[in-house]
């Protein structure tokens, strides 16, 4: 099921040249959070980058406002901000002016190095460019110290907080305007006035479960309803920087649509990544998923909501069904300076919104995570909460304009993409065994296909145990001449050879069309087999013990940041493999039990009188054989690679004895 940009089924609405003849006064507010959650795994200037981006958006900033949720509680991340809100003031008319794409200072310096050729006003373009490679090495210098210095903490009252702060995990409430879009004052150079933009760190104790990024994104609903209260909400991950000005207009074409704008609760744009290597070698750019089975999805009844990229309306964030819904968007904003100025300071009004992001505040309000907000004890917590909103009859959307709305990071070594893999897997499979199951749950809410479709990902983690068969069994039977496959000359070999080639056909002739290479195909397929054999496992191992109470589920943050000679692997297309760690182990394991099937069977094939195809182990070594082919990357790193990436020795030895092991069970 393939649809074009936009293309909505039934086609019910308008197109997206409908926002320029929309009045700009009744446009409605829209509060934009950023989630960070470690200044070490998301350095600030990354995290800075994405903040100047969303504030840049082509829409009037009285209407806007960017919240950085920190979780990291770092004053270095605070620092950075500070930063930013200043070199706000000359980033945003200079977006105007030179019409830049895209609007985060750092992706669109990398690849400008000169003011484009129509604009005369070179000395301007250079000035900011300055600006902004000071403001970087200054935010550079001071993560790299790990303290603000004593001279920067005497530029701002917000840096006393920290007086306070024992832990990342142990601290209180701070809430920070450092923009106050209700200010007159608050002007970028030519006098326009700037966004609305706010620090937070919501209250940690160790005594409180903190539910990870869902507890963030509710902290954030709830402060940010204090200070603007906008009715769309845009969230995105604190490495999705915004590729694309118009992003908040395209999104509001759907929700303000007079006739089928109000049943809309979120709508999703694909991820999209801008450091994807020429054959994608950890298939991290997901372009089958993005390009063809989401929009399918969406056809099927609505997108998943991918906890990045997506625009939401506030009410359907708050529990409310979709017959409690109000049908127009409010175009008054809290932040309208226009005629009024709101009588509460901004430090009275950072004082009472503290209170919404403590601790004991959803104690009192048992709500937040299971009927409001975004939902708690899932690690997809993003899955979740579209799933229970779709249930509660809102509808959803996957807009995909031609120009890609948000560019983030995507996982640079083996070990990050199998982690998150393992996160995602188990998030769903939770899902799955819950009350929310879609298939019971879904019943007479959502259609029976949209409810297939969420299947899919759903059992991803029971996955592993047919991959782990077909990667060990075959290959240790061949050990001992055991034939588990008909002959080749039997008509039962057609079933499996038609699941085997049509599927591989398939997804072949798939990421051809969609303008991927064969290289990156052959990425897919090997990714693929890992992760069913690693990620897959350990999350339906963790879910299985959760089931019976001994484990509890943590939500791992993805590094967003590798050495460089790691980075210079990534570029030359080499997989890493140099950690110690259960799941490298598990694939080496794997690979050394193939290859000594697959010699085992090449052996019996060529030592007997029997041809090919009358031979019953004949399938079995060609399944060795592409097994053997798919590994070709753990083998280059356990005996030819010499550099850090390569599969390090303790590794080998620990799996060899696993090897050893498994054949002496086979054996004997
Ligand atoms: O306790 C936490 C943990 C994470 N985050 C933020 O959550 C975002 C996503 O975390 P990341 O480590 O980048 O995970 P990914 O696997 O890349 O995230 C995908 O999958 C997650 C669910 O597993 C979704 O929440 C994300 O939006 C989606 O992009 C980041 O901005 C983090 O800063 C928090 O704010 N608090
Ligand atoms: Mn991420």
């Amino acid at each position: 099921m393939k649809m074009k940009m936009n293309q909505v089924p039934g086609g019910e609405f308008y197109s997206l040249a409908r926002h320029n003849s929309y009045d700009e006064k009744s446009l409605p507010g829209v509060d934009i959070f950023v989630c960070t959650a470690d200044p070490k795994s998301e350095p600030p200037l990354m995290v800075i980058n994405t903040v100047l981006s969303m504030m840049a958006h082509n829409y009037p900033p009285e209407k806007l406002s960017v919240y950085l949720s920190d979780d990291g509680g770092s004053d270095l991340t605070f620092y950075a901000l500070l930063e930013a809100s200043r070199f706000s003031k000359e980033w945003l008319p200079f977006c105007k002016k030179f019409r830049v794409e895209p609007r985060s200072p750092g992706a669109y310096f990398r690849t400008a190095n000169s003011p484009p050729l129509d604009y005369d006003d070179h000395d301007h373009w250079i000035s900011i460019k300055n600006l902004y490679e000071d403001m970087k090495t200054r935010i550079e210098s001071t993560t790299s110290l790990g303290r603000v210095s004593q001279a920067i903490r005497g530029e701002h009252k917000g840096f006393r907080e920290w007086n306070f702060v024992s832990s990342k995990r142990d601290h209180q409430t701070i809430v920070q305007i450092l923009i106050d879009g209700r200010d007159p004052k608050a002007v970028d150079s030519e006098g326009q006035p700037l966004p609305t933009v706010v620090y937070l760190s919501r209250e940690k104790r160790p005594q409180y479960h903190h539910n990870y990024k869902a507890g963030a994104m509710n902290a954030l609903i709830r402060v940010s309803s204090r200070i603007s209260n906008a009715p769309i909400i845009l969230n995105v991950d604190c490495d999705m920087y915004s590729n694309n000005s118009q992003t908040v207009r395209d999104a509001l074409c759907f929700f303000l649509d007079e006739k089928k704008g109000h049943e809309i609760a979120f709508i999703q744009f694909p991820q999209a990544f801008e450091n994807i290597t020429k054959n994608d070698i950890y298939s991290a750019a997901m372009r089958i998923s993005m390009e063809v089975e989401y929009r399918g999805f969406d056809a099927n009844g609505g997108t998943f909501y991918m906890g990045t990229g997506c625009f939401h309306r506030r009410e359907s964030l708050s529990g409310k069904k979709y017959k409690e819904a109000t049908k127009v968007l409010d175009g008054k904003s809290k932040i309208d300076r226009v005629g009024k100025v709101e009588e509460i300071s901004a430090e009275a009004l950072e004082e009472t919104s503290k209170s919404l992001a403590n601790c004991t505040y959803e104690l009192e309000n048992p709500k937040w995570g299971k009927e409001m907000g975004l939902m708690y004890g899932c690690l997809v917590e993003d899955i979740l909460t579209g799933l229970v909103t779709q249930c509660r009859g809102w509808r959803s959307m996957f807009c995909t304009p031609e120009r890609k709305a948000f560019l983030g990071a995507a996982t640079t070594t083996l070990l990050q993409s199998l982690g998150q893999y393992k996160r995602w897997s188990e998030g769903n499979f939770q899902i799955l065994l819950s009350r929310y199951c879609p298939l019971i749950n879904g019943v007479g809410k959502i259609p029976l296909r949209l409810r297939l479709s969420y299947l899919c990902f759903e059992l991803w983690s029971p996955h592993c145990m047919a991959s782990l068969y077909y990667a060990i069994v075959p290959s240790l039977s061949l050990l001992r001449r055991i034939s588990l496959f008909p002959e080749m000359s039997k008509i039962w070999i057609v079933p499996f050879l038609y699941v085997f080639l049509a599927n591989r056909a398939y997804s072949l002739g798939e990421i051809f069309i969609w303008g991927g290479t064969y290289q990156e195909w052959l990425n897919d397929q090997r990714m693929s087999q890992y992760r069913r054999t690693t990620s897959f496992l350990f999350s339906f191992v963790n879910q299985i013990l959760r089931q019976f109470g001994y484990n509890e589920s943590a939500f791992g943050v993805t590094e967003k940041v590798v050495d460089d000679d790691v980075y210079k692997r990534y570029e030359q297309e080499l997989m890493e493999f140099g950690t110690n760690s259960p799941m490298i182990t598990i694939l080496v394991t794997l690979a050394l039990i193939n290859a000594l099937g697959f010699i085992w069977g090449l052996k019996s094939l060529v030592l007997t009188e029997q041809s090919l195809v009358l031979n019953p182990l004949t399938l079995q070594t060609i399944l060795g054989g592409l097994l053997v082919f798919i590994n070709l990357p753990i083998y280059q790193a356990i005996f030819l690679r010499k550099d850090k990436g390569r599969v390090p020795i303790s590794v080998t030895c620990q799996s060899i004895m696993f090897v050893l092991v498994a054949c002496s069970i086979a054996l004997y």
